[in-house]
C-alpha cells in the first residue's frame, strides 16, 4: 500500500522572544518570516508552507503573546491567537529551555484543550546541565494535555526533523492545498511592509517604543520594475528623531536594506520612498487597527 498524503494547518505559539520565527524559518527554509530580537516583530499572521514527499505543512506563525499593555492591542492580539488555534491540525508550543515565565503562564488557557498540542522545548542549544531538563519538562507536561514534547534547537537545527515527523503523523490524509513552491499565501504589498519594519526594528527597535508600524500608501508595478510609497506611522513627533537619526542617517540605511529586500522578493528593480507620519494613541484605538489590517 503506498504512503497517504497528508497536509494541515500548524500554528506556531508561545511568549515572545522564545524562537518562534526562528524555528518557522528553519522549518521552512524562507526568509520571509521576519526574525529579530525586538519582541512582536511578527504581530501579524504569517503563513509558511513546506512541501516534501509525503506531506504538506502549512504554518500560521502566530503573534507573540503580549501581556506588557492592557489595550485595545493586547485584546486584538489575544483574539488573533484564539482564532489562529481554532482552525488549525497542529499546535506547538514553544518554550525556551530552563526558563519558564508568567508569559508561558498566561498563554495557556489560550491552547486548544482537544487535540494535537506538541510542547516544543527550543533552546536547547543552550543548556548546559542536561539533567535540570527533565524536572522543567514535566513541570509543564502537568499543566497541559500535551500529545508529545519534543526538544530542539531552532537556531542550531538540532532534532527539527523529529519536530517534522511528530508534526506530519499528526496531519489530516489530504492532497496539498498549495502549490509545491509557494512560501506564502500573503500578498507581496504585505511581506513588502514587513521587510521594512524588519529594518527599523533591527536598527533602532531599542529606542523605539512598540508603537510604530507600517503602511504601504502606494504600489505601482510593473515588468519593469515596482514603485512603492510606504509610510512608517509613529506614535509621537519626539520619536521621528530616533528612526531618522544623525542626519537621517538611520532612515537612509533602513530605506536603503529594505529596498534591496523588496528587488530580491520582486526580482526586479524597485523605487522605495518612505515617509513618516505621527498618529497620536493608533495602538489603542482599536477602529484605527482595524483601519490599518489588523483584525
Ligand atoms: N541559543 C539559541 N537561541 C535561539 C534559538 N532560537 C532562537 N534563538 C534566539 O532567540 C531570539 C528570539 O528569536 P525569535 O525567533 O525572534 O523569537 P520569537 O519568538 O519569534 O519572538 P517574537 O517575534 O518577539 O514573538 C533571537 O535572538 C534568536 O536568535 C536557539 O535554538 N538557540
Amino acid at each position: 500500500m503506498s504512503t497517504p498524503f497528508r497536509c494541515g494547518f500548524v500554528a506556531i505559539v508561545g511568549r515572545p522572544n522564545v524562537g518562534k520565527s526562528t524555528l518557522a524559518n528553519a522549518l521552512i527554509g524562507s526568509k520571509i518570516s521576519i526574525v529579530s530580537r525586538k519582541a512582536q516583530t511578527t504581530r501579524h499572521r504569517i503563513h509558511g508552507i513546506l512541501t516534501r514527499e509525503h506531506e504538506q505543512f502549512v504554518f500560521v506563525d502566530t503573534p507573540g503573546f503580549q501581556t506588557r499593555h492592557g489595550g485595545a492591542m493586547n485584546r486584538m492580539m489575544n483574539r488573533v491567537v484564539t482564532q489562529a488555534l481554532a482552525d488549525v491540525d497542529v499546535v506547538l508550543h514553544v518554550v525556551e529551555a530552563g526558563k519558564w515565565s508568567a508569559g508561558d503562564e498566561q498563554l495557556l488557557p489560550l491552547l486548544p484543550k482537544t487535540g494535537n498540542t506538541i510542547l516544543v522545548v527550543n533552546k536547547v542549544d543552550a543548556i548546559k546541565d542536561k539533567n535540570a531538563m527533565f524536572p522543567f519538562v514535566s513541570k509543564i507536561m502537568a499543566l497541559h494535555p500535551y500529545s508529545a514534547v519534543v526538544p530542539v534547537s531552532a537556531a542550531r537545527d538540532i532534532q527539527l526533523d523529529n519536530l517534522l515527523a511528530e508534526i506530519a503523523s499528526r496531519l489530516p490524509e489530504g492532497e496539498p492545498m498549495f502549490e509545491a513552491d509557494s512560501l506564502t499565501d500573503r500578498p507581496v504589498r504585505f511581506i513588502a511592509a514587513e521587510l521594512l519594519r524588519e529594518k527599523i526594528f533591527r536598527l533602532v527597535g531599542d529606542e523605539l517604543p512598540y508603537g510604530c508600524t507600517v503602511v504601504i500608501e502606494q504600489w505601482e508595478e510593473t515588468e519593469a520594475g515596482a514603485r512603492v510609497a510606504a509610510c512608517i506611522l509613529i506614535e509621537r513627533e519626539g520619536h521621528r528623531p530616533i528612526l531618522l537619526g544623525a542626519g537621517g542617517g538611520h532612515m537612509k540605511r533602513i530605506a536603503s536594506e529594505a529596498r534591496q529586500d523588496m528587488q530580491e522578493l520582486l526580482g526586479k528593480p524597485v523605487h522605495l520612498e518612505v515617509y513618516i507620519k505621527v498618529r497620536k494613541g493608533w495602538s489603542d484605538r482599536e477602529g484605527s487597527l482595524r483601519e490599518l489590517g489588523y483584525d
